[in-house]
């Protein structure tokens, strides 16, 4: 049985060391369109050792930057084929900023499974600890897998609200580059998907499709660069669910609502009538970096 809840719920946590240098952080930052205009200050402090930034969601990539082969959708209770599965949302949580190089031990699960008729959602929640013990992040990804419901589980709970019934406060455009699924897999997702026209063509899309992080990552930089001054330490988390596929050379369009400490947004692809592609989208930022 590929899904068999009680198994994936109560398995112990699996922990695994990692560590990460500069070097991934500025791969990392370039995969994500950083450095397009290398005569701006903030754009070189993210490509090279200039700058002390790294992005909050450096924390999705870090645990697996030196995998070269296609994830696995494999725990203890749960063994879907790669295949079946679309990223559907993220959440990261910082407990403080991410150090340039640094170890971590990060203990991953499956937190949640809901049955939705024909598709499951498979919910894997991260914890990771500083090499000083303090935490560092958390994180929580939701992969909906097709074809593989009807196990007799709940169905969840319901999708984020509405953006605010209001103008948003800023408009943010940010354009993917068409290698940019190319550049982004080096970071350890090296899914198909990603790069391989026949596989895209067997899941039902005309070419590969975007990594849905590189879009989360993409938008994360284009908020901090805009919206937050380039203060990336502020963010305390950041949520978002994958409400449509984005292909590598598309424009995103992303609206920004902002209410002291919370900054909403939802993104649309410009080059397919404002197609959506991030909804749900939450920022909550450090209480004393608070926004106009
Ligand atoms: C272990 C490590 C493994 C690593 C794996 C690595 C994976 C990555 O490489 C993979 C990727 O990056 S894929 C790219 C990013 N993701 C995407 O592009 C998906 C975009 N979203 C979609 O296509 C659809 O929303 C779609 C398909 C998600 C859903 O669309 P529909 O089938 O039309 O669903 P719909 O009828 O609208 O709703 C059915 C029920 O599901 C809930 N739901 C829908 N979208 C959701 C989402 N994104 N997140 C969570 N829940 C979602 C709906 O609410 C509905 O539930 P209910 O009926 O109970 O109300």
């Amino acid at each position: 049985m590929p899904i068999d809840p009680s198994a994936a719920l109560d398995a112990p946590p699996s922990v695994t060391p990692i560590s990460w240098q500069e070097s991934d952080v500025l791969l990392y930052h370039l995969a994500l369109g950083a450095g397009a205009d290398p005569t701006d200050v903030r754009q070189l402090a993210y490509a090279t050792e200039r700058g002390e930034e790294v992005l909050p969601t450096f924390a999705v990539v870090a645990p697996t930057l030196r995998a070269t082969s296609p994830p696995a959708v494999s725990f203890p209770g749960v063994d879907v084929d790669l295949s079946t599965i679309l990223h559907a949302s993220q959440r990261v949580e910082l407990h403080r900023p991410i150090p340039r190089d640094g170890k971590a031990e990060v203990s991953t699960g499956v937190a949640a499974l809901y049955d939705k008729g024909s598709a499951a959602i498979i919910v894997v929640d991260s914890e990771a600890v500083g090499s000083d013990g303090e935490p560092l992040w958390t994180s929580s990804m939701r992969m909906y897998s097709r074809g593989e419901g009807g196990f007799g589980g709940d169905r969840g709970p319901d999708g984020p609200p509405a953006p605010p019934d209001r103008a948003p406060d800023h408009i943010l455009e940010t354009t993917i580059l068409p290698q940019q699924a190319l550049l982004y897999r080096l970071l350890g997702d090296r899914n198909p998907l990603h790069s391989d026209p026949e596989v895209a063509s067997a899941a039902g899309f005309p070419r590969p499709i975007l990594h849905g992080l590189c879009t989360y990552g993409a938008v994360c930089r284009a908020v901090v660069d805009r919206v937050l001054d380039g203060r990336s330490s502020a963010v305390r988390s950041l949520e978002a669910r994958f409400a449509g596929v984005v292909f590598p050379g598309e424009t995103l369009r992303t609206a920004v609502w902002v209410a002291s400490d919370r900054i909403l947004f939802t993104t649309q692809v410009l080059d397919r009538d404002g197609a959506p592609a991030l909804s749900g989208g939450e920022i909550v930022v450090a209480a004393h970096e608070a926004t106009a």
